[in-house]
């Protein structure tokens, strides 16, 4: 992959951290590898959670094409979803642009100022869809989890947002405990497409606060799709609205799992940080 002069803009949502890379004009296709080289923090782009491509679509206003740090692609990343609608919006001056992914196509309005509301469509909750090696009710799945202590782990609900979730709900969000319980299920044998792994705390039936280890990318600021199955696995429970404040660390974003439609709408900030050029590889 020759990278000479290829432009990026580092971007967050949320303090969820993008090198975004625009490919209208030559295809950007690195290796695992090569993610993995660019997000080493030596490199001087500062590190990212994930490495985001825009390219040409027929069907949309553009394709995402999502790494994360570890050069895994995956399906859809929510927060990103927001970034690079914002991009296209600012460009285009449309009120509303779509955007597909490997996950699907997802629309991307204005809500304000750098704040930006995406559709991701209705949540998937058969455990096929997640999906899981086994039949279960993804309501609150049965998963043990080594020496972890099971009753702070207990039954966790099971989502799918285009990418695969599971959300536990406990009080207990330290570094340290999420930064060991979630390295350990990331790659639980349940999951055979890998799982991120959310961490939710009920503060009243309006308000979650959330960590999650991303698979791919670890403990980040914030997890868009995470946030989106938070506020389901929590409503399907009962525990809030169909409509929460997900209070992550870098950020709050407000999630609303529509009645009508099924379909769950995030709003939230995004941010660009600065411009610069991919180094050569
Ligand atoms: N780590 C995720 C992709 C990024 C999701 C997250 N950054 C978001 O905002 O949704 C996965 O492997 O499915």
């Amino acid at each position: 992959m020759t990278q000479a002069a290829r432009p990026y803009i580092r971007m967050n949502g949320a303090g969820n951290a993008f090198i975004v890379v625009q490919a209208f004009e030559a295809p950007f296709h690195p290796t695992e590898a090569e993610v993995r080289a660019l997000a080493a923090p030596e490199v001087g782009l500062g590190g990212f959670d994930q490495l985001i491509g825009v390219e040409p679509s027929e069907s949309a206003d553009a394709f995402m094409r999502v790494w994360n740090a570890d050069g895994s692609m995956v399906q859809t990343c929510g927060n990103a979803l927001r970034c690079v609608g914002w991009l296209l919006l600012e460009a285009t001056g449309k009120e509303e642009v779509v955007i597909d992914t490997l996950g699907g196509p997802t629309t991307a309005r204005r809500a304000g100022d750098h704040q930006v509301t995406v559709d991701m469509g209705q949540p998937r909750l058969d455990w096929t869809e997640v999906p899981l090696a086994e039949e279960m009710d993804t309501r609150g799945i049965e998963l043990q989890v080594g020496p972890i202590d099971a009753p702070l782990l207990h039954t966790p609900g099971a989502v799918s947002m285009g990418n695969p979730h599971v959300v536990f709900f406990t009080d207990q969000q330290d570094d340290a405990f999420v930064r060991g319980s979630g390295s350990l299920i990331e790659h639980h044998p349940l999951f055979p497409e890998g799982v991120n792994v959310g961490f939710a705390r009920v503060i009243d039936r309006g308000h979650i606060r959330l960590r999650v280890w991303e698979r791919g990318a670890g403990l980040t600021l914030a997890c868009g799709t995470g946030a989106c199955a938070a506020l389901v696995a929590t409503a399907r429970r009962g525990l809030t609205e169909r409509k929460a404040t997900v209070v992550v660390d870098g950020g709050e974003l407000i999630i609303d799992w529509d009645e009508a439609s099924g379909h769950v709408f995030m709003t939230g900030p995004v941010e660009t940080e600065r411009t610069g050029l991919l180094p050569q590889s």
